[in-house]
């Protein structure tokens, strides 16, 4: 379902460039989680945001099924994005004027697939039903986290991408929101990509890949 080819990515540093991606292949099938290791500065956060369409690739491909992202506008990628990506990053990004049902319904809403019933299912196994009228500001970390991955989930999403989604948590609530992400990505029948630093967390997942000096190894 993911198909990344050759890519690669540099930035500039003053006169010269910094190669970060030197030619990444990875694929991610449907239902399958990966998770995504290296040390700091390896180019993780780089590859996600390539995969998100966030930012434009020097060179190579990421392919979601007939579609090449890599080679569509700034508006196309982003509509690619809202419609079928689920995206949890370290910031989790909720919209402070709106309350914890609104966020959640927010993106599957503008993508024209909002279903109640999948949402109710995801408010109750998240344990958010008691949070539905606070504001992100009047919630915990752990509480944020468990909105931005319901959100995530609610547009039903080929892929939900999620940079180190855990760092702020407990360890007892990072196993606890892991396994739930993994039950619920492996109904929905989504890929599933994680970047973590935590071998614990990586091993709870099908298979580890590792980004080291530009490549996947
Ligand atoms: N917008 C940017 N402009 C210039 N350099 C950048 C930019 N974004 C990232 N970099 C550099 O690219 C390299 C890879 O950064 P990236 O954030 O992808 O690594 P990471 O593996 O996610 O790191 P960490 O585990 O510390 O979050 C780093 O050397 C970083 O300084």
């Amino acid at each position: 379902m993911l198909s990344v080819r050759a890519l690669q990515k540099s930035y500039r540093s003053g006169p010269d460039r910094v190669s970060v991606l030197r030619g990444v292949d990875l694929d991610v099938a449907p239902g399958e989680s990966v998770a995504l290791t290296g040390e700091s500065g390896s180019g993780k956060s780089t590859l996600l945001h390539l995969i998100a369409g966030l930012d434009a690739a020097d060179a190579g491909e990421v392919r979601f099924g007939d579609t090449l992202i890599s080679q569509l506008s700034d508006a196309g990628r982003a509509a690619f994005r809202r419609d079928h990506l689920g995206l949890v990053f370290q910031q989790f990004n909720l919209i402070p004027s709106l309350s914890v049902a609104d966020n959640l319904a927010f993106q599957s809403r503008i993508a024209g697939r909002h279903d109640a019933a999948w949402q109710a299912e995801l408010i109750e196994r998240l344990g958010l039903g008691s949070l539905l009228k606070r504001y992100p500001e009047q919630l915990s970390g752990g509480q944020q986290q468990r909105v931005a991955i319901g959100r995530a989930l609610a547009v039903k999403p080929l892929l939900l991408l999620a940079d180190e989604p855990t760092g702020n948590l407990d360890e007892a609530t990072a196993d606890e929101v892991m396994s739930l992400s993994r039950d619920l990505v492996s109904r929905t029948g989504c890929g599933f990509l994680m970047v973590t630093h935590s071998a614990r967390l990586a091993a709870m997942l099908d298979r580890r890949v590792h980004l080291h000096a530009g490549l996947i190894a």
